[in-house]
């Protein structure tokens, strides 16, 4: 695969970023590709070559790349403005759409990044409980902010940073972790901690780690269990949102939240973030209450506009049904792949979501972490060689999109017998 371009570009960006890059996650060793443009399920590279893409910008390109129906409402937008710095009538319409698919997101703020959602969240939890300490799932990833950087999966654990430095001890000793899938551990700490910790936030489903399910009765009992001890739990769903379903995780399990946070599809590909729950925590927020967030871009009309029309085409469409029936197509081919090969490897997913691990199925970041990501990163370079571009890392998660066709499928089962046959 001709890659001099990319490598070129990759040596000029080392002066001009650290480590060359604008997020930790896309310093793929020993070069990134460049894109140069991206159409429905393909993505193609500054070298020409062209890529099925299980990667999708990180998921929120639950259409694929350069939708019609998104760029159409994104360019009538771009002919009314593209900020207002006021109120506009697309947040009171959007926000009511939202609440119909999320009921427990009875009050929400609209904001940039899943970062700024999780951080909104975490502080209207604190200012409306008046305590300090929370509690997150070891690996799992909440955005790049001091409370959450630890233990953090995604990125923080592919370059090995899952406790990041200039996050003060102060800070980070009132993040509490425990494992996913552990029902003990969850009790054990609300029950060491009790009126100390203002809220749980967890992904209910692990995407920062590869998906990772979680176990029967595991989601219902950490609801009783915050319930039980006062403590206020927050689904982060910036993965999980408008993918499972159009539900999510919450409307998936049944389970009510007290506090969800959205991202990544919600804003259609453009750059937004959710945080919204029950009215009593929400009137915390500013300026109905102390708890200050605000934002120049907050509520901006362009990731609002894009976001409507991306939950209108998916509703309208039904496009989880077609998604979510090539998710399990995907999930079963690979098995079968990985059965008849009789390796001892693992694919796991959930709808369209799904992720290799180089090990047994694990059931939390302990588990995942002893996965051999040596072989992950060499089956990875196989798979770019034979045309399918997969996030680099064994702690993320591939999405597949409604543009992923029949025969993307089948180029794909195929690179990846090749590949795992490469890496034996
Ligand atoms: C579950 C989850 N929460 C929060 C974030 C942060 O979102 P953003 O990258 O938009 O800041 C991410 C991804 O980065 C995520 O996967
Ligand atoms: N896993 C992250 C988001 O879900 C990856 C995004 C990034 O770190 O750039």
């Amino acid at each position: 695969m001709k890659q001099d371009l990319s490598r070129s570009m990759f040596e000029e960006a080392q002066g001009l970023f650290p480590g060359g890059v604008s997020s930790p996650v896309r310093a793929i060793k020993p070069f990134p590709f460049y894109t140069r443009s991206a159409k429905g399920s393909h993505i193609t590279d500054v070298d020409g070559n062209e890529l099925i893409d299980y990667c999708l910008g990180y998921g929120p390109l639950i259409l694929g790349h350069a939708h019609p129906y998104i760029m159409e409402a994104i360019r009538s937008q771009l002919e009314k403005g593209w900020l207002y710095g006021t109120p506009s009538e697309t947040e009171i319409q959007y926000a009511k759409k939202i609440r119909m698919y999320y009921p427990s997101m009875n009050v929400m703020r609209f904001v940039n990044t899943g970062t700024e959602a999780t951080m909104g969240a975490i502080r209207a939890a604190r200012g409306f409980t008046g305590r300090d300490k929370i509690v997150k799932i070891e690996g799992g990833f909440h955005g790049a902010h001091d409370a959450v950087l630890v233990k953090a999966g995604s990125g923080a654990s592919t370059i090995g940073v899952p406790d990041s430095l200039g996050v003060p001890v102060d800070i980070a000793k009132n993040t509490l972790q425990v494992p996913y899938n552990d029902v003990l551990a969850m009790e054990e700490v609300l029950s060491a901690h009790k009126d100390e910790i203002a809220c749980v936030i967890m992904e209910p489903v692990m995407g920062n780690m590869g998906p990772i399910l979680p176990k029967d009765g595991y989601l219902k009992a950490v609801r009783n269990i915050t319930r039980e001890y006062d403590t206020l739990l927050i689904f982060d769903e910036v993965i999980t949102g408008f993918r499972i379903n159009m539900f999510g995780a919450q409307g998936y399990y049944g389970i009510d939240p007290d506090l969800t946070t959205l991202g990544k599809i919600a804003g259609g590909g453009l750059p937004i973030g959710v945080f919204g729950g029950r009215r009593d925590i929400m009137e915390t927020v500013a300026p109905n209450g102390g708890v200050y967030q605000a934002g120049t871009y907050n509520g901006n009309p362009m990731s609002l506009t894009a976001g409507m029309a991306m939950v209108d085409f998916l509703e309208r469409e039904r496009v989880h049904h077609k998604v979510n029936e090539m998710g399990k197509a995907m999930w079963q081919s690979l098995t079968d792949v990985v059965r008849s090969m009789k390796l001892d490897y693992t694919v796991s997913g959930i709808s369209s979501m799904f992720q290799i691990f180089f090990g047994p199925q694990p059931e939390n970041y302990t588990d995942a972490l002893k996965c051999d990501k040596a072989k992950f990163m060499e089956f990875w370079r196989h798979m770019l060689e034979n045309g399918v571009f997969m996030p680099p890392s064994q702690f993320e998660t591939n999405f597949l999109s409604y543009a992923h066709t029949k025969e993307d499928l089948e180029r794909t089962v195929f690179a990846f017998k090749k590949s795992l046959g490469a890496i034996k």
